[in-house]
Parts: C-alpha cells; sequence; structure tokens
C-alpha cells in the first residue's frame, strides 16, 4: 500500500517501476523501493588510476569526507555523495576533470565487485569479454600491476567489445590512462570470441574471463531514476540469448581450472539466474568436465567485505507487452507468445526456472541461491548480480580436444567495413632492429641501450601503422603475454579479433605539419609513455625548476619564449650551437621532468613537451596542466610528503550516517588491501 501511496500519480517511469516491483519476491521489491526514497544517493565510486601519483595532492584539498581509505602508492577507492559531489564548490568540477584526466575513474562500488571476484595474478591471461568503456578492464590490470610489485605483470587483459565506436573511442582512452603493456583492446563479438592458439598449436589458456554483459541496467535506477522513463520488458527479455550465448562462450574459452565471473547491473532475473541455469545445464548435459558454480554471497563476504543475498531459485517472467500477466511457470505461457525470444517479442522455456526440462536435470533451480545478488537496500551501492563459475578438470585419460589453427590476414583492425574510426586501420607488427625508424628513436631520445635491447630481444616493441601506410605512426610497448597473443592465430574461421590497441604507447608521430622544417625527427613522446620513458631516455630530456614548469602550464599555449630558459637548461635538453644572430637549436621532442618540489610522486612525473625554433612547448592538454598546476601549487603550499598524512575514514553525522555493514567500507577496503599485497 506504501509503494502505491508513494508513486501514485508519479508518472510512467514510477508506473513501470511498481509493475517490475509487483514481479519479484519480497526482498526485491523491499530493495526497489528503497531505491527510490534513499535519501542521500550516490554518485558512484571514484578509483584513482596511475596517473593520479602525479596529482594524488590534489585530494588534499578536499574535505575529509571524499578522502577516506586514499593511498597515494597505490589502488583505492573513495565515495562520493551526491550532496558532496553537487553540493560543494569546486567538487564536481575537480572530479570531473580529474576523471577526463584519467587520474580518476567514476564506478558504482558494486562495479568493483567483479574484478574484485576474479583477482588475477600478475602473469593470468584474461579477457575481458564486454569491455567498454572499460572500468573493469583498468581494474584487473590495476590488481595485476600491484601483485607484480616492482617487476611488469607478465600476463594481459584483452579488453574485447563488439562496439567499434566504443573500442576506439571509450576504452581506447581508458586503457591509455592505464599506461599498461598488459593491456589491449579487441573488436570481437563476445558469443564467438575464439580459441586463440600459438604458432605451436598450444592453446593460449585464458584462465580469467569476466562476462559483464549488456543488460538492462535497472541496478542503476538510485543515480539514474530516468532508467525507467527507457526501460521495456521487451527489451530485458531481448536481451537473454545474447546473455546465454556470451557466458556459454565463456564456459568454452575458460582452461581447466579457470574462472568466469558473469555479472550485470540488473535484478531482473531472466537477466541473471535464468542465464547461469541453462547455461549450467546446456554445459553440463553435453561436456564431460565439470563447470561448478561457486558459493558467490560467501565470496564477496570473503573478497570484497559485502554481505550479498543469495540468488532466486524462483522467478516470474512478465509477457513482452507493457501491463501483461507475469508467468512462474512455461505451461502457464499461452502458445501464442512462444518463441525464440530473440527481439523480446516472444518468451522462451529457457526464461523459467522450470523450463529447460529439455536438456536434464543437470542443474537445479535451488543451485541458483550460489549466485550473489547485492541490493541498494542492503548496503549503500546500486544494485548488482554477480556469479562464480570454475571449471574443474577433465577425467584422467581423456583425450585433448585438437584445434585447428586457420591462417591469418593483417594483425590489426583492418577489415573491409570496419571503418569510420582511423583506429579501424590499424595494423601491428613487431619492431625489428634494422628498422630505420627505431634506429632513429633510440638515436634521437638516446634511449638506454640495455633497457631497450632486453625488450627487443624479447619481441616487446610493436608498431602501429594506420592507413595501410608503410610509416608506423607509433612505437609501443607490451607485456611478454600481448606479444604472444598478437603471435596467436584463431582456431575458428571468421573469428579473427581486430586488434585496436596493444599495450602502453611510448613515441607517436608529430602532428602533420607542425614544425615541418624546424624538427630534426617526426616522433615526439607520448603522455601515457612518458612517465616510463622519464627513467630511460638519455638525451633531449630535463627537468625544471618547479615554479617555471608551473609557469609554463599556466601560459597561454603552455609555451614559454626560450630566452626565460637558462642556456645551461636549454644546452643539458638538446644541442645548442652559436651562430650568426643567435643560438641555434636541435628542435623537436623532448621530455620535461620537474625539481626542487622535493614530494614524493613528483619524481615519475614527465611531461612530453617540443622546442621549436622560438619557444619551449608543453604538448598536454586543458585539462592535464589545470590538474597539474592546482596540484603542484597545493603541493608547493603544504610541502608535506603525502605518504606522512594521515587518512582518515569518512566521519559519521546524522546526515551522513555510518554505512551498514557489508557496505562500501569494506569494498573499498578490500580492493585496498587486495592491491596493495
Ligand atoms: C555493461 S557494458 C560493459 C561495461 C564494462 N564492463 C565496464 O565495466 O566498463 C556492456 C558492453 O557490452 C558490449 N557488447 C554488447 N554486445 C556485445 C557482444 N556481443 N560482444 C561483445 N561486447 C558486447 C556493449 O558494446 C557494451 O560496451
Amino acid at each position: 500500500m506504501q509503494t502505491v501511496t508513494r508513486f501514485a500519480g508519479a508518472g510512467l517511469a514510477e508506473v513501470k517501476c511498481i509493475l517490475w516491483v509487483q514481479a519479484f519476491d519480497a526482498e526485491t521489491k523491499q530493495m526497489m523501493l528503497a531505491m527510490f526514497s534513499l535519501g542521500d544517493v550516490l554518485a558512484g565510486a571514484a578509483v584513482p588510476t596511475a596517473r593520479l601519483s602525479a596529482s594524488a595532492s590534489v585530494l588534499l584539498q578536499l574535505p575529509e569526507q571524499r578522502r577516506s581509505d586514499f593511498d597515494h602508492a597505490g589502488f583505492s577507492v573513495w565515495q562520493l555523495s551526491n550532496d558532496l559531489y553537487s553540493g560543494t564548490e569546486g567538487c564536481r568540477a575537480w572530479t570531473e576533470r580529474e576523471g577526463r584526466n584519467g587520474s580518476l575513474s567514476f564506478q558504482e562500488m558494486v562495479s568493483l565487485v567483479p574484478a574484485l571476484l576474479l583477482d588475477p595474478g600478475p602473469s593470468q591471461l584474461c579477457i575481458d569479454m564486454c569491455a567498454a568503456p572499460g572500468s573493469k578492464s583498468q581494474q584487473l590490470l590495476q590488481i595485476m600491476r600491484a601483485k607484480a610489485g616492482k617487476a611488469e605483470p607478465e600476463g594481459l587483459v584483452v579488453s574485447a567489445d563488439v562496439s567499434a565506436q566504443r573500442a576506439c573511442l571509450a576504452l581506447y582512452r581508458v586503457l591509455s590512462n592505464a599506461e599498461s603493456p598488459a593491456s589491449c583492446a579487441a573488436l570481437a563479438n563476445a558469443k564467438d570470441f575464439p580459441h586463440m592458439l600459438d604458432p605451436t598449436g598450444a592453446r593460449l589458456e585464458f584462465g580469467g574471463i569476466l562476462a559483464d554483459v549488456p543488460c538492462s541496467g535497472d541496478g542503476t535506477a538510485r543515480k539514474n531514476g530516468q532508467i525507467w522513463r527507457s526501460w521495456a520488458r521487451k527489451e530485458a527479455l531481448g536481451l537473454h540469448s545474447l546473455q546465454r550465448n556470451i557466458l556459454l562462450r565463456a564456459l568454452h574459452l575458460m582452461p581447466p581450472g579457470g574462472t568466469v565471473v558473469y555479472s550485470t547491473c540488473s535484478l531482473n532475473p531472466v537477466e541473471n539466474e535464468a542465464v547461469v541455469l541453462w547455461c549450467l545445464r546446456k554445459w553440463r548435459s553435453k561436456e564431460n568436465v565439470d563447470v561448478e558454480l561457486l558459493d558467490t554471497p560467501a565470496l564477496c563476504l570473503a573478497k570484497c567485505g559485502i554481505s550479498a543475498a543469495p540468488g532466486l531459485d524462483r522467478w516470474v517472467v512478465p509477457s513482452p507487452q507493457r501491463g501483461g500477466p507475469l508467468f512462474s511457470s512455461w505451461q502457464e505461457v499461452p502458445e501464442e507468445l512462444k518463441g525464440d525470444g530473440v527481439a523480446g517479442t516472444s518468451l522462451r522455456q529457457e526464461m523459467f526456472a522450470d523450463g529447460c526440462d529439455d536438456i536434464g536435470g543437470f542443474c537445479a533451480p535451488k543451485e541458483m541461491a550460489r549466485c550473489a545478488r547485492l541490493y541498494p537496500h542492503r548496503g549503500d551501492y546500486g544494485g548488482f548480480f554477480v556469479a562464480v563459475l570454475r571449471k574443474g578438470f577433465p577425467p584422467a585419460g581423456t583425450p585433448a580436444v585438437k584445434l585447428t589453427p586457420i591462417k591469418m590476414g593483417d594483425r590489426g583492425a583492418g577489415k573491409k567495413g570496419n571503418r569510420g574510426h582511423p583506429l579501424m586501420t590499424s595494423q601491428f607488427g613487431p619492431v625489428r632492429r634494422e628498422d630505420p625508424w627505431w634506429a632513429e628513436i633510440v638515436k634521437f631520445f638516446g634511449v638506454n641501450a640495455a633497457w631497450a635491447e632486453e625488450r627487443l630481444q624479447k619481441g616487446l616493441f610493436f608498431w602501429q601503422r594506420l592507413h595501410g601506410n608503410e610509416f608506423p605512426e607509433r612505437l609501443l610497448l607490451v607485456s611478454e603475454a600481448v606479444a604472444k597473443l598478437w603471435a596467436a592465430v584463431p582456431a575458428a574461421p571468421g573469428r579473427q579479433p581486430a586488434w585496436v590497441r596493444l599495450g602502453v604507447i611510448l613515441f607517436e608521430q608529430l602532428p602533420k605539419g607542425f614544425q615541418t622544417q624546424a624538427a630534426l625527427s617526426r616522433w615526439r613522446i607520448s603522455s601515457e609513455g612518458a612517465p616510463r620513458l622519464g627513467a630511460v631516455l638519455g638525451s633531449r630530456r630535463a627537468c625544471l625548476p618547479a615554479g617555471q614548469l608551473l609557469a609554463m602550464l599556466r601560459a597561454e599555449h603552455r609555451q614559454m619564449d626560450l630566452e626565460l630558459f637558462s642556456p645551461q637548461l636549454l644546452q643539458l635538453l638538446v644541442n645548442a650551437r652559436p651562430e650568426e644572430g643567435g643560438t641555434r637549436y636541435d628542435c623537436g621532442a623532448v621530455l620535461l621532468g620537474v625539481e626542487g618540489l622535493g614530494l614524493p610522486g613528483w619524481e615519475t612525473c614527465w611531461l612530453p613537451a617540443v622546442l621549436t625554433p622560438r619557444f619551449l612547448r608543453l604538448l598536454v592538454d586543458d585539462d592535464a596542466s589545470e590538474g597539474l598546476a592546482e596540484a603542484m601549487e597545493e603541493d608547493a603550499k603544504q610541502q608535506i610528503p603525502l605518504s606522512k598524512q594521515q587518512v582518515h575514514p569518512a566521519p559519521v553525522s546524522a546526515d551522513h550516517p555510518a554505512p551498514p555493514p557489508g557496505c562500501w567500507a569494506g569494498l573499498a577496503k578490500a580492493a585496498h588491501e587486495l592491491c596493495s599485497r
């Protein structure tokens, strides 16, 4: 009754919500009400990424409530309530800018759960099957990096997505912020992602697979009340078959002992329990290797400090039309509504808990209690569903399945029909010692010979070419596993993932037409490669006094006249020769660091720049320069090493009561502990 009073006359969105609420069990109903009655709606979690190390001190400008559990050295999470996010001057602008900068990534707290459950080791091979915009891939890479300690992780995360637009834009940008040689992005359809075979025909074993499948998104209603305006039964039902196919493919791809984490930000059982149930039944009816559904609520508690509800073992399936009846068993469905369910206009047997009898009794609906439901009224987070599945080992003596490699064309995205974004024409290939561009880069920037040789021998440098040009646009550094993956071939025709991005970009071309006459080399240092190259370039690299770098960051076009720099500094940076009428400099790309700040974090702050006949100019965008300038000013004021700062948990007040047990604090703690091991 209370529900109806609350929503009466409130509009289509709320009416849909009521219908939806009525469809479910008591706990789900309670949760849905909680979604709409929570006063303090969260903006989500902000997760500092690799680049924040350079501007971590900006956090010190924030009130303490927003700094809980922040750890300067590694991965961490902190919560922004909507009140603070929108109500505190500067906070929103700052977080949004740092989001664009890549220093922060925003997620609902519960979105952190799948990667924490997968918990990859530094040499594991993982696939994030539906990766864009890439938050979970980024988190997986962070976990691997933290576990690798000072060494580079040897494993990889393949971030795949079926949308060229999303793979080339959002995913590409997020992976650039991850600055990880272990990253790679592919345009691929998760439902037929291929087994990849190395040149000896051995299968690459993707021991960790994330299937964060497309869903109807009702679990996000707490932060996005608008979801009910667009939410439709038809769409929610129509996703079921894609979700099933993706999870089933993941089960096939994972090797014995491997783990698949299936997740959605929906609480719709047709997108969740029904998918897991059908896949387990299908798998167990055909395969002789067991797949176990692990006790996911227990894992959520152990690994994330979060108390999840068990999955449902009974549910109703709504008919596709708005206001239509709800069916609790397949027998109740009228003949005219029975169909393939693909467009969501009909129902299929597999959507029901009792609907899979035709493929045997290999999994009972009550096993679905081992899935986990994260309800917003139980903790201060969005609605989420997650299930962890693990493959067993084949009985002794089972012959290995032989897969046949297929011939591959170009190792890149450059397929006909995939036009529209330049990255879709990318082609990748390993750097060879005799490549003239390699010799040019090494000589021009004085790249440390031992560092370069070690990686060259292992085949970890790659060129990226665009538009079919012979001349490469970028030089990349990849992990050993990414190099191996690039050399691998699919085991099935027509299923070649199209690589959009591999590893971290170290060098790239100066923009066309820029300094054509003056620059001695067309190569420049990329922003994502700069922190890594700071330690290995012997030429064209120098540290500026903090005040001078700050002045450059604040200057128009972020450039300053060469006369304002000391001749010693310019001499250190590039060759300078006295000539008639002034000094002649070897123009082109350089790398600038900062000296004299004496605070941790800044030693890895290296910025790409270019020397022109008149100016020294930073090659950083508005957001990055604004963020860095603010951070420098703040640190210069504070002069307190960040590592010595006390980090306080969020204070408890009447407006912001202590979070209920098992909510974000536990999650943040788990994420922090895992990543600072
Ligand atoms: C829920 S979002 C993934 C969010 C992402 N895991 C993250 O945390 O940032 C679902 C993604 O699946 C992609 N997708 C949809 N169908 C797909 C398919 N058949 N294969 C691969 N990706 C697919 C969509 O383009 C979308 O980017």
